[in-house]
């Protein structure tokens, strides 16, 4: 007997098994990813979104804190093929769904068939697919989140101190590894919630604006590119996924949704200068369509999309996948050191 529901979009209703209980709507995606669940399912990119494992066996290596990209879970609701009792009690504990027992093969077939599309889920002792369908019927679409960023930001900033470039971290639902990244090559960060206005940056007396990644539409964080704006030949500029989209959108870019996005840990990447292809762990469901003001330096060898924004007049470095590379591979750790230069360089001049 199935005791969990998943409402589709395509007016399907896919039967699974509960494996945490309850009722969640959001955005259908899938990831590739045949390891680090852990850094996916905490990584708050993933914010209101549905997340599909591709790969049929979750949980096989425990769940572990010091895995972890943030404080919790942030999909709405976790689909698998088969989910170990350790990741089943983990989000049963946050209080987000979990089921398994799908085909995901079939699944994700449909996903990439349709795009990324919205699901109803419902799950445990008293699951109907009404429930589901309810709530499919509710779900909103993505970019009709406008304050996404409140979800996933912090409120206040936090700063942890170190002895090399004062980087000012916008906050749009950072991963911990991006922090962990630049104080590890002893960055002084300041990390602030991510509608934060010019004067508050102006007062730090940053070396370089870094932009995070985070959820949702770039359209919709509005102070974040009003600060890129505001600093574009004032400062060195960074970015990170959901990052690349803002700085971009600010130097007169454009983005746009991709139909269902890249997320694994496989994905391959051509850099122009070097003609080597490195490979890289991604979450995005946007992309970068026009690049404005910046040029295109790196692209995804699958769909030739870009993945590598610069601009050498204004000291912008842009990249659409996860550098910090949690939970790997470890390619691109490199885009750390260069923007750090480039911080360290204003310092100089300034
Ligand atoms: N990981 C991210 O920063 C994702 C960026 C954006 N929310 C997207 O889906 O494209």
């Amino acid at each position: 007997m199935p005791d969990a529901y998943l409402a589709l979009e395509t007016g399907d209703v896919v039967e699974a098994r509960a494996r945490a209980p309850g009722a969640a709507q959001g955005e259908l995606v899938f990831t590739t990813a045949y390891t680090g669940y852990e850094e996916s399912l905490t990584d708050p990119s993933y914010e209101a979104q549905v997340l599909t494992f591709s790969y049929p066996l979750i949980g096989n290596y425990g769940v572990r804190e010091e895995r972890f990209e943030s404080d919790r879970v942030h999909p709405y609701a976790v689909v698998a093929r088969e989910m170990t009792d350790d990741v089943a009690e983990w989000l049963e504990a946050e209080g987000v769904p979990g089921v398994d027992h799908v085909d995901t093969r079939d699944l994700v077939t449909d996903i990439r068939d349709r795009g990324a599309m919205k699901v109803g889920i419902s799950a445990g002792p008293d699951a109907s697919p009404e429930e589901a369908k309810a709530q499919l019927d509710s779900c909103p679409h993505m970019s009709d989140l406008t304050d996404i960023g409140a979800d996933v930001s912090v409120e206040e900033p936090i700063h942890h101190e170190g002895s090399g470039a004062r980087v000012a971290l916008i906050d749009c639902g950072a991963k911990g590894s991006i922090v962990d990244s630049l104080t590890a090559r002893n960055a002084d960060v300041h990390v602030l919630p991510y509608d934060v206005d010019a004067a508050a940056v102006e007062e730090l007396d940053p070396d370089v604006l870094f932009i995070s990644n985070g959820p949702g539409d770039p359209a919709n964080f509005e102070a974040a590119q009003a600060l890129v704006e505001h600093f574009t030949d004032e400062l060195p500029i960074a970015g990170i996924c959901l990052g690349q989209q803002v700085v971009a959108r600010a130097l007169g870019g454009t983005t746009k949704k991709m139909d269902f996005g890249h997320r694994g840990v496989n994905q391959p990447v051509l850099d122009h200068d070097t003609g080597r292809v490195v490979m890289t762990t991604q979450n995005h469901g946007y992309t970068v369509d026009e690049p404005g003001d910046l040029t295109v330096t790196q692209i995804n060898v699958n769909d030739d999309t870009p993945e590598g924004l610069d601009s050498t007049e204004y000291g912008i470095l842009t990249r659409q996948y996860h550098p910090e590379a949690n939970p790997g591979p470890h390619d691109t750790l490199d885009f750390f050191d260069e923007v750090l230069e480039l911080a360290e360089s204003r310092q100089v001049t300034a």
